[in-house]
This record gives C-alpha cells, sequence and structure tokens, in this order.
C-alpha cells in the first residue's frame, strides 16, 4: 500500500473538472421506454351525467345537468337524436322513400349521415370516453364524497395512498418489461401527482411495488397538475445526462378521487361541471437514459432541450387547493384564448435559447389536450394543419384530460404512429404542457434511431 502522502499527491492530479466529465453522459437524454394504465372503470361521455348526478344524488339540479351535457355535446348532436328518430319513422313506414334517401346520401355526405346514427358523440368537448376510479361501489361506501361542505379529505388521502401508486405501479411495470432490463437497473425515480397527500409518499410505496434497489434516488413532485408529466420529464433529462448510467423512471399518477363532488348551485358549480366534464383517471411512465446500450435498451426520443416559462398576469387562472371536503380547482372561462396569445412565446423561450429558428408546420405535436378549445386555438395560433394535433385528440377522446399524466399517454399515441409508418415525416418535435402558474413546459425531441425504419 502507498504510503498516505503519495496518495494525497495522486488525489491531486485528479481535478473536479475531471470528476465532472466523468460523471456526465456522452449523449442525450433519451425516452427508453414508455407505458401507461388506467382504471377499470370506463365510462363514455353519452353515460357520464347520468352516472354523475344519480352518485352525488343532485338528481333535483337538472339545470345543471343540462349545463354539464351542454359543456360536451353540441347543441347540432343533440338535435340528431330526433333526426334519427325521424328516420326510424321513415324506415318503417317508407321504405321506398328512404332508399332514395339514402342513395343520395351516399352520393353526396355520407360521413354526415353515419354522425346521424351517432348522436351523442361528445363532439363539443372531443372526449368519448374517460376511465375513473370513482364508481358506484366507491360512492356507497362514502357518501359523504357528494357533498364538499362534509369533510372527507382524511378518507380520500387514504384511499388515495394506495390506489395512486398501485395505478402507477401498472404503468411502470409494463415500461419495465417493455426496457428489457431488471427494475433493479433504474437509478433515480421521478413521481408526479396531486392526488397523494402523504407521506412516506407514493415514491416510496411504488420503489416497494417494483422491487427498484433501496439505494434508488426518490423524488416527488406535487400540485404541479397538468404540467407535472413534463416537468418530471425535464428533471429525468438532467439526471440522465448529468449522472453517466442513470436510467430514470419517471412515473405520474392521477386519481380525480380527491376531486370529486357533486355540484353546488350558485357555488362555483361552473368550475366543478367543466372539470367533471373533462377530467379522467390514469397513470404513465417513462424510462428515460442517455447513452443507450446497444441490442438492449431501443431509444425512441431524443431529449434535445427542455425550458419553463411562466406566463404573465396568469397566477389566477389555473388553481388548486386542497380543502376539508376535496380538492377545489378554478379554471378560469379564457384560459384557451390565454394559452393561445402565449404560445409564441413559450416556443420562443425553447427554441431561441439553442438558436433553432422552427418552422411551426415541420414538426410534430405532442400538446396536452388540457380541452378541444386549447388545442383548436393553438393550432390556430401557429397555423398549423388541421392533423398537426391528432395524436392530442386522440387521446382526449379516449382518455379525456388526466392531469400531469396525459402528455405521457400523448408521448406513447406518437411512438404507435411513428412506429405504424417507420417515422416517416417529421424528425423533430415539441412536447409541451400546462398547468397552474401559469405555467408551460416545452421539450424539443427528435425521433431517434429505435423507432425509424420499422
Ligand atoms: C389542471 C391543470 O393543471 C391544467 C388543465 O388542463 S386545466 C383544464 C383546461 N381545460 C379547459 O380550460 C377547457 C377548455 N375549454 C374547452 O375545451 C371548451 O370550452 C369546452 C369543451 C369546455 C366547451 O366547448 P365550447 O365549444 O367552448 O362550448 P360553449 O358552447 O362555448 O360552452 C358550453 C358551456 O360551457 C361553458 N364554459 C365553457 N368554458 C367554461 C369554463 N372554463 N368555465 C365555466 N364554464 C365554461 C360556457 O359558458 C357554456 O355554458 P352555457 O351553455 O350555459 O352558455
Amino acid at each position: 500500500m502507498a504510503p498516505a502522502h503519495h496518495q494525497a499527491a495522486a488525489a491531486t492530479t485528479v481535478t473536479t473538472q475531471d470528476i465532472r466529465r466523468a460523471q456526465r453522459a456522452d449523449g442525450p437524454a433519451t425516452v427508453l421506454a414508455i407505458a401507461t394504465a388506467n382504471p377499470e372503470t370506463r365510462r363514455s361521455q353519452d353515460e357520464y351525467a347520468d352516472f354523475y348526478f344519480r352518485v352525488t344524488k343532485s338528481e333535483h339540479l337538472p339545470q345543471l345537468k343540462e349545463k354539464l351535457e351542454r359543456i360536451y355535446v353540441d347543441k347540432f348532436y343533440i338535435n340528431t337524436v330526433e333526426l334519427y328518430a325521424m328516420y326510424n319513422f321513415i324506415l318503417e313506414s317508407h321504405y321506398k322513400l328512404l332508399y332514395l334517401f339514402w342513395d343520395s346520401l351516399q352520393s353526396s355526405n355520407f360521413e354526415n349521415f353515419l354522425q346521424i346514427r351517432k348522436p351523442h358523440q361528445g363532439k363539443k368537448s372531443g372526449i368519448e370516453n374517460r376511465y375513473t376510479y370513482v364508481n358506484d361501489e366507491v360512492m356507497k361506501a362514502h357518501p359523504e364524497f357528494s357533498d364538499r361542505k362534509l369533510p372527507s379529505l382524511d378518507a380520500r388521502v387514504e384511499i388515495a395512498s394506495n390506489a395512486v401508486p398501485e395505478l402507477a405501479a401498472a404503468a411502470a411495470s409494463m415500461a419495465i418489461a417493455e426496457w428489457g432490463r431488471p427494475a433493479t437497473d433504474i437509478t433515480h425515480l421521478i413521481f408526479s401527482t396531486y392526488s397523494d397527500l402523504k407521506a412516506p409518499s407514493s415514491d416510496r410505496r411504488l420503489a416497494s411495488l417494483l422491487g427498484l434497489r433501496h439505494t434508488v434516488c426518490r423524488t416527488i413532485l406535487s400540485l404541479h397538475g397538468c404540467y407535472g408529466g413534463c416537468r418530471a420529464l425535464q428533471l429525468a433529462k438532467e439526471l440522465a445526462e448529468n449522472n453517466r448510467g442513470a436510467r430514470v423512471l419517471v412515473a405520474c399518477s392521477e386519481i380525480s378521487l380527491i376531486a370529486f363532488y357533486g355540484p353546488e348551485e350558485g357555488y362555483t358549480d361552473t368550475d366543478t361541471l367543466v372539470a367533471h366534464a373533462l377530467f379522467g383517471d390514469g397513470s404513465g411512465a417513462v424510462i428515460v437514459g442517455a447513452d443507450p446500450v446497444d441490442a438492449v435498451e431501443r431509444p425512441l426520443f431524443e431529449m434535445a432541450f427542455a425550458s419553463q416559462t411562466t406566463v404573465p398576469d396568469s397566477e389566477g387562472a389555473i388553481t388548486v387547493q386542497h380543502k376539508k371536503g376535496g380538492m377545489e380547482y378554478h379554471i378560469a372561462r379564457g384560459l384557451p384564448e390565454m394559452l393561445a396569445g402565449n404560445i409564441k412565446r413559450c416556443l420562443a423561450d425553447a427554441f431561441g435559447a439553442i438558436g433553432v429558428a422552427a418552422r411551426w408546420k415541420d414538426l410534430f405535436w405532442a400538446v396536452h389536450p388540457g380541452g378541444r378549445r386549447i388545442l383548436d386555438l393553438i393550432e390556430e395560433a401557429l397555423g398549423l394543419d388541421n392533423g398537426a394535433m391528432a395524436a392530442s385528440r386522440q387521446v382526449l377522446r379516449e382518455y379525456g384530460n388526466m392531469s400531469g399524466t396525459t402528455v405521457i399517454f400523448v408521448l406513447n399515441e406518437l411512438r404507435r404512429r411513428f412506429a405504424a409508418d417507420g417515422a416517416e415525416g417529421a424528425d423533430w418535435g415539441a412536447l409541451m404542457a400546462f398547468g397552474p402558474g401559469i405555467t408551460a413546459e416545452t421539450i424539443l425531441l427528435r425521433v431517434a434511431s429505435g423507432l425509424k425504419g420499422n
């Protein structure tokens, strides 16, 4: 063994810069696996108002029920119910006339005709289905959840402390299986949720459920709302690029049970109705790491750059607060306009910082589908083609707004689309989410080799 003074001399030849350089990865953080999960109960938007008003014992408030239906069904589509009844009448009594009608429809506008046959398709909200943890059994066991004036936070928190990490484990175990390496190779875990308010929190429980190593570095993000998934991905990027060999598991899990209660006449009921028209439950998991291992890991998207922008004068536009009767939302009426009005600034902050002048039309888009109108207005503000937000719209249609988790569903949907067509088309894209603040997060992505040529 070398004498102590020789060891000290050797140590001084290594600089902190050397150590830092050795710690850093060579390549950019890369998405290596993505998976999603939902609770069992799937509810179509058509039946949601009936379910919601029944389980919250609010059927004595028909005007609020009508309002909820107005929020998610286009009046034209309600009218088509009557049209469809008329069509059935003709079918029974005037067969010949119907034939002519049918013939003309086929030759002119068959699509519209099909819509007549499917009157309630949630056209206004852009949502057709949602998955929810709350069902008849939950409400039977906890009738107090219906009334936000009753103290129910303890019971909600207790349920969420199990349900949230369990739902996350369903997505994370699929992501780990896709990744192809053992769960014990995960070095960092970032968990984002607004639904769990206990400590030790969902990150600790998820690590146990997955059998992660006891030295895994855990971080829990709370109350980021709809930008939680994007924030977690941005942190994963920093960790992966600054810790050579790091493999970061990002997990997001939301169950809207924490904010489920009945409508209340005259008291912020439009916020409650808008929230109950949009929000669904789900979990998403992403594994992020730099320098993918050849023939073992499959690089899906490289994360080239990430930024956060706070929209000026917007502090009160989206707020959430835990109260004794559950979490209360406020979503400003002008939110879609406010986001669309600031979208170019958020993109300029992201792209300007790296000196990239992008044509928005040349990018692929993964935008948090907060609501149909938000996607419409952003698309319009950026002059994008109609199909540019197809992945976001598809997720909104099938799952609703699952808060911070939603963006992971959108990323997964994009991956599916790229894998199906061999990643033809746009190479670079923007992943965006927004939430309380208003905080907008942007990640510049590039399609990676694992998605090309499939
Ligand atoms: C939680 C987070 O951190 C981040 C988030 O994602 S927050 C959620 C973000 N989402 C939104 O803000 C929703 C954006 N809005 C939309 O997508 C659409 O406006 C919508 C689907 C809600 C309705 O569609 P629309 O085409 O605007 O329909 P429109 O006919 O104008 O409105 C229907 C009814 O909803 C009401 N409404 C619309 N937005 C509202 C809002 N934010 N608050 C209260 N009421 C609202 C309208 O006043 C109207 O009511 P009346 O029929 O009584 O007049």
